[in-house]
Formats: C-alpha cells, sequence, structure tokens
C-alpha cells in the first residue's frame, strides 16, 4: 500500500535506484492551487544530475533490453496492481497539487494503471514479419527492438495519465526512460518512480527528474544516448524541442496544444449536445488539451442551446478538489487566471455576451466561474488561441459546409466533437474535419484501447492503444542466406 509517510510527496528524485537531492542542495516549492499553500519541496536538478540520470538509464538498457516479454509484461502488471491498490491515496496526491475534483484524479489514476495494463498485454505482441524472399536461397525476416533510453517529459495538468502512456509502452518495449514531470505538479511523478522501484522494476529503467525545465530538457536533448524523447505540454515548447532533436536525430513524439470544436447541428439532441459540452468544456476546470475552445452551433437551434448551458454551467459547484461533491477545482496559477480574464475582456471588448459566470470566483484564489459568452465572433482572440481554462465561446452558424471550414480554420487539430442524429452527416462531417481525435454524440472519449494524438501543429504520433508503442520500437531487417537452399 502507499503508505503516506513513506511514499508520500517523495522530496527527492530517483536517479540509478537511489533518492537523491540537486548536487546544489537547492529546491523548489510546490504550492497546493487550492490555498496558495506551500505543500513540499522538489530538488532542483539541472545538467549534471540528468546526465547521471541517462548514464544510469543507459547502463540499465543494456540488460533491460535482454528480458523477455513475459517479465516485462509481469512488471506491468505488478505495477498496475500498486497503482490501483494505491488509487485513493494518489488521486488525493494529484488533487493537492494540481487542484482537480477528487473524482477526476480517482479517474485519472484508474486511466494510468489501465494504460500500464494495456501495456502489459501489448509487451507479448510486439511481432515481427516473414517476408517471401524474391531470392530462392535467402530469407527475410524482420523484427523489432527496443529503440534504447527514452526521455519523456509530461505537464501539470494531467501528471499521472501522461506518464503513464510513456512509461507503459517504454517498459514494454525493453526501453529505460529518464522522466522529468511538470514543476507544478511534481509529485506524481515522483511517486511513479516509488512504485516501479516497489514492484521491483530494475534500478535504472525508470529514472526521475526535478528542476531546471530548460536545463534538464538541453541534457536530455544534447545527449546522443537518448534515441527519443516523448513529451506532452505546448505546441511553443514542442517546437522548440523538435528543433534540439534534428542534432542527435532523435525520433519524438508530441502531444501538443488544441483548440477544439464543437459543432452542434439543428438536428441534434440538444440535450445530449448540452451535457457533452459540459463535460468536453469544463473537465480539470477547461484545462486540458482536447478541452472545447470553440462551440458552433446552427441557428436553428443557437438560443434554446446556450439557454440551456448557461444553465448547466451556472450549476456547475466550484471548490476544492478534496471536497465530495466538487466538479471544478481552481486554476492552476495566477497566470492561468490572467489569461481567461484577459480573453474574457477581449470578447466582451468585441460584441460578446456573457451569459454565465465571467469574474473570478467568489472562493477567491485562482479559483473562477464555469463562462460562457454568446455573440463569439471570429476576430476574438479565442476564436485562435487555446483557452485551457473554463471560458465557452459560443459561435453561430448556418450550413454544415461553413460549420467543417470554421472548425478546420486552425493551426491545430486534435479533438473535435460534433452533434447530430443524421447519419450521412455524421460519416460526412468526420471524414471532413482535419482532427486526430472526433467524438461523434460524444463529449469525452480517451480511453486506453484508443489511439490519442494530433495532426497539424497538435503533434506527432499516437499513444495508447496498439499504435501507442510503434514509437518505442525500431524494426530491423536481417536477410539470412547461406542456407543452402
Ligand atoms: N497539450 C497539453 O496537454 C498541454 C498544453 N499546454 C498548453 O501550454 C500552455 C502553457 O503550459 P505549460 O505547463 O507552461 O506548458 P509547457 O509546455 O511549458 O510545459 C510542459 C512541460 O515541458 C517542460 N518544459 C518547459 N520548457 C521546456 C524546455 N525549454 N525544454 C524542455 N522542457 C520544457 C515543463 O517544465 P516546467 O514545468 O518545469 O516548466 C513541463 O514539464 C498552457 O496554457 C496550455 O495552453 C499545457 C500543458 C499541457
Ligand atoms: O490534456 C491532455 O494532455 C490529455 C487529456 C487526456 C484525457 O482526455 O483524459
Amino acid at each position: 500500500m502507499l503508505q503516506k509517510t513513506h511514499y508520500w510527496r517523495r522530496e527527492a528524485n530517483l536517479i540509478g535506484g537511489e533518492w537523491v537531492g540537486a548536487d546544489s542542495g537547492e529546491t523548489i516549492d510546490v504550492t497546493n492551487p487550492a490555498t496558495g499553500e506551500t505543500i513540499g519541496t522538489i530538488p532542483k536538478c539541472g545538467k549534471a544530475e540528468t546526465e547521471r540520470a541517462i548514464e544510469a538509464a543507459a547502463e540499465a538498457f543494456e540488460s533491460f533490453k535482454k528480458t523477455s516479454a513475459d517479465e516485462r509484461a509481469k512488471l506491468l502488471r505488478a505495477l498496475h496492481d500498486a497503482i490501483m491498490d494505491n488509487q485513493d491515496a494518489l488521486a488525493e496526491l494529484l488533487t493537492l497539487e494540481q487542484g482537480k475534483p477528487l473524482t477526476e484524479s480517482r479517474g485519472e489514476v484508474g486511466m494510468s494503471a489501465a494504460y500500464v495494463l494495456w501495456f502489459a498485454e501489448e509487451a507479448r505482441r510486439i511481432y515481427g514479419d516473414l517476408i517471401p524472399s524474391p531470392w530462392k536461397d535467402r530469407r527475410i525476416m524482420v523484427t523489432k527492438q527496443p529503440v534504447g533510453v527514452i526521455g519523456a517529459i509530461t505537464p501539470w495538468n494531467f501528471p499521472s495519465s501522461m506518464l503513464s502512456r510513456k512509461i507503459g509502452p517504454a517498459i514494454a518495449a525493453g526501453c529505460t526512460a529518464v522522466v522529468k514531470p511538470a514543476t507544478q505538479t511534481p509529485y506524481s511523478g515522483l511517486a511513479w518512480g516509488a512504485l516501479c522501484e516497489e514492484v521491483g522494476i530494475p534500478k535504472g529503467v525508470v529514472n526521475v527528474v526535478t528542476g531546471s525545465a530548460r536545463d534538464i530538457g538541453a541534457a536530455l536533448m544534447e545527449s546522443s544516448k537518448v534515441r527519443k524523447v516523448t513529451f506532452t505540454g505546448s505546441t511553443e515548447v514542442g517546437k522548440v524541442l523538435i528543433r534540439q532533436s534534428a542534432d542527435t536525430v532523435k525520433k519524438v513524439s508530441m502531444e501538443l496544444g488544441g483548440n477544439a470544436p464543437f459543432l452542434v447541428f439543428d438536428d441534434a439532441d440538444i440535450d445530449r449536445a448540452v451535457a457533452g459540452g459540459i463535460a468536453a468544456k469544463f473537465r480539470n476546470s477547461g484545462q486540458t488539451c482536447v478541452c472545447t475552445n470553440r462551440f458552433y452551433v446552427q441557428s436553428g437551434i443557437y438560443d434554446r442551446f446556450a439557454e440551456k448551458f448557461a444553465e448547466a454551467a451556472k450549476a456547475l459547484k466550484v471548490g476544492s478538489g478534496l471536497e465530495e461533491g466538487t466538479q471544478q477545482g481552481p486554476l492552476i496559477d495566477d497566470n492561468a487566471v490572467a489569461k481567461v480574464e484577459e480573453l474574457i475582456g477581449d470578447a466582451v471588448d468585441k460584441g460578446g455576451k456573457v451569459i454565465a459566470g465571467g469574474k473570478r470566483h467568489e472562493l477567491g484564489g485562482t479559483f473562477f466561474e464555469p463562462t460562457v459568452i454568446a455573440d463569439a465572433k471570429p476576430e476574438m482572440r479565442f476564436s485562435k488561441e487555446e483557452i485551457f481554462g473554463p471560458v465557452s465561446p459560443l459561435f453561430k452558424f448556418e450550413t454544415e459546409e461553413e460549420a467543417v471550414a470554421l472548425a478546420n480554420d486552425t493551426e491545430y487539430g486534435l479533438a473535435c466533437y460534433f452533434y447530430t442524429q443524421d447519419l450521412g452527416r455524421a460519416f460526412r462531417v468526420s471524414e471532413g474535419l482535419d482532427y486526430g481525435l472526433v467524438g461523434v454524440n460524444e463529449g469525452v472519449i480517451t480511453t486506453e484501447v484508443a489511439p490519442f494524438g494530433g495532426v497539424k501543429e497538435s503533434g506527432l504520433g499516437r499513444e495508447g492503444s496498439k499504435y501507442g508503442i510503434d514509437d518505442y520500437l525500431e524494426i530491423k531487417y536481417v536477410c539470412i542466406g547461406g542456407l543452402g537452399l
């Protein structure tokens, strides 16, 4: 069991199987976004510590790559069980550092375990090929091998499940990892280190380093021993990492920003669309890369949808994530609140009408009212920018063609949603939308069995599903001659 006294808020880093502080002894405070209080510290590590973690991972790789698929599957199954045995404690830790409601944290921890179990199963299905040979005396064999040491950099909005999509396939494939969790939510990542240790994952296979993003990132990107980097976070940082990867020609997987459209057609089941819209927008206080950024509602039902949606938004219970019944926690920090206020101010200046919320919540701190803005227009900033907060702009459209064109008018392409009861339209529109993930009459579609990832500037590669292990494997072609055939 995850005892709060032993694993709770690990304040050290895991490098080569040892729990250590920064060389300088420096630390960074971690705060609870619901109260602003410091809940602990973490080491402020940099280049030197990261290089040692890479060395440890490279050394561990030499033996870990030789383990059988069955051994790795067993380790992952044990990790799954350890996560589930500690689901409540891990959820509480997640809420404490991130702010989301406990029910969402429990869901995220459960989802993490589900990814790990999925990849335990996939470890045993890393099949190769025997290709019909053009030569009668040679045979052509294709095998798959682990890429080697991977670097994994994760964000604060899903501090547990984003790691599970990276550590899970890495271990399944036989890779070793250096992980850098977000500075604002490091304890969920450090708990992964503690759990990997507890279930017997060999020393050096998973290393967790906290501290300066720039220095840790640079050490990972510069090292020729790190063969792949997997990142979830902003498009801006993702582009920096892609540029840096060129010098050592690393594989990269990128889960970046989104600008999700949510289309509601006149023929939609309006109550279902409202419920799906609330979930797709206000989950994690709107701080999800797949959260709706823009609602497009057809003119025939615009007013009815706006009224019902605003009522549902007003009914959401805002509060500390640790209180039972809370549906929306605080935003991650003051910058997030300032950005949301700026976007609302810009919309109001350009004729937007606030029909729910619109301001800081009476609880103070970084709590913000679930907000709905009617009469949204293309010139408003949120039609192009990722909001990452609890604000729902409602745009109006007339035709299906117009809606699809508006939805696609962005450099992003992660998630999109639409509501219709017309089967032909369901196919036409889902085929016309330039996005990696499409929810038809559904507002929350993430599952470990389906591929998660974006097109355009939303990223490269897919996580989860049978495709989610591909980026952790290299394909090797072996031509066997001299067989005397
Ligand atoms: N697609 C998604 O899921 C996410 C999208 N975002 C978007 O990005 C915006 C900013 O959020 P933020 O958390 O700052 O996202 P970032 O992209 O800045 O951070 C994500 C991770 O990258 C690390 N990082 C930051 N700079 C570098 C660097 N130069 N080299 C290597 N690693 C780096 C961060 O470390 P550290 O924490 O130490 O800064 C963190 O671990 C959000 O408002 C949102 O729009 C944010 C999070 C997730
Ligand atoms: O915001 C993200 O980066 C991932 C969202 C995961 C989910 O939909 O649960």
